[in-house]
């Protein structure tokens, strides 16, 4: 399979180590808004670069007739325009806030708990996330997600990064140098405490996913998600 990466930071570096492994060849590298969007010669496009050029990446792919997949997080107030303009073009699209066989994992546990919990008004929910000091965006893609599932079944309206005030889900969103991703749920009561979490040693399970969704989705057409991939939930 030939791959364009759109982004070639952390995660495009992951990739393109992965794809080698898998047999594949990267033939577009793409570094910033001027590079040369070639994309005769690919046949998936990945993206993984910053919020503010995820959707023109996206547009750019969809535009050339080509499949993309997308995990850069932090522009998912445009999703449905993104959505709505990869149908109006009959293209290809799949975006996972986190492409790894564990957090996919992690997120039926978290739908699971938090329906269990829904009864339950003695406890208070609240999501930390911990994240290298570079991360652009906070807080992260997976905590947002998260936070949606827990919302969907609960008397939370929506969530905020600030100290929580009715129906409102605190996500602690917190940098330390290094840590590739760490996800915790907490149900706290005056009684006990419950957590789940999640904790990436490294970067190699958001790569190794990210590749097996471009595989997977090379000959298809339409929207999809990570579940569509794994067969989970
Ligand atoms: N969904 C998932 O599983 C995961 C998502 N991410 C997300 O992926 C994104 C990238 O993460 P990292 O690789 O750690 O960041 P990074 O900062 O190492 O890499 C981003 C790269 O994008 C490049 N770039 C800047 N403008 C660009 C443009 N117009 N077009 C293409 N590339 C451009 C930068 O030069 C940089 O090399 C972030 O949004 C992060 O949150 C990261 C890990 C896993
Ligand atoms: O920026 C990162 O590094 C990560 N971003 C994703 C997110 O925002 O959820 C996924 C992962 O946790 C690493």
């Amino acid at each position: 399979m030939k791959i364009a990466l759109l982004g070639y930071g952390r995660m495009g570096k992951s990739i393109e180590a992965i794809a080698i492994q898998r047999h594949h060849n990267i033939v577009l590298k793409i570094s910033d808004a001027n590079s040369n969007y070639d994309f005769s010669d690919a046949d998936v496009a990945i993206d993984f670069s910053i919020p503010s050029a995820a959707v023109t990446n996206i547009k750019k792919a969809i535009d050339a007739g080509i499949p993309v997949v997308s995990g850069t997080t932090g522009w998912l107030d445009q999703y449905s325009e993104v959505i709505e303009y990869c149908k109006k073009k009959d293209g290809t699209f799949l975006y996972a806030s986190n492409f790894s066989l564990g957090v996919n994992l992690f997120f039926e546990l978290n739908k699971k708990l938090s329906t269990l919990m829904s009864g339950f008004s003695e406890y208070t929910t609240e999501i930390e996330e911990i994240h290298h000091t570079q991360k652009l965006d906070a807080p992260s893609g997976t905590a947002i997600t998260l936070a949606e599932q827990i919302i969907e079944q609960s008397d939370y309206k929506n969530w905020t990064l600030d100290e929580p005030k009715d129906s409102e889900l605190l996500i602690e969103a917190k940098r330390i140098e290094g840590v590739p991703g760490t996800h915790e749920i907490t149900y706290n009561s005056e009684i006990d405490a419950i957590s789940i979490k999640h904790k990436a040693h490294s970067r190699q399970g958001f790569a190794m996913g990210a590749v097996i969704a471009a595989e997977w989705i090379k000959d298809k057409k339409g929207i999809f998600n990570m579940k569509d991939v794994l067969n989970i939930g």
